[in-house]
């Protein structure tokens, strides 16, 4: 019976899935921008541009469809993709500036 759940210690159960999901995601971005870097100075030390559009129209589109399986909200995931993206060109300009 819903009477019986005690909402604080179901809150807090849910907030210890979140804590793990969060802790994941900050791992998991940090192992991404670990291999962004190291293209960044690969695309810097051959003069290559920062952006890559054609791979990024690529990348969105099967994150959008990934998105949709999973049931997540694909605008959603396309603006998540373009923010992350964002600061990995600044990495990218900043290898090709020396400041690394
Ligand atoms: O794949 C590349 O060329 C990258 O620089 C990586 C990356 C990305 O973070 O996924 C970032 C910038 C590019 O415009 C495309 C993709």
């Amino acid at each position: 019976m819903s009477d019986s759940i005690d909402p604080v210690a179901a809150l807090g159960r849910l907030r210890g899935t979140i804590d793990n999901i969060d802790a994941a995601l900050i791992f998991m971005l940090a192992e991404r921008f670990r291999a962004t870097k190291q293209v960044g100075v690969l695309k810097a030390e051959h003069g290559m541009p920062p952006s890559d559009p054609a791979r990024e129209e690529h990348q969105i589109a099967r994150l959008r469809r990934l998105a949709e399986e999973a049931d997540l909200d694909p605008e959603f995931a396309e603006k998540w993709f373009n923010f992350v993206v964002a600061e990995v060109i600044r990495h990218h300009e900043a290898a090709a500036n020396g400041e690394h």
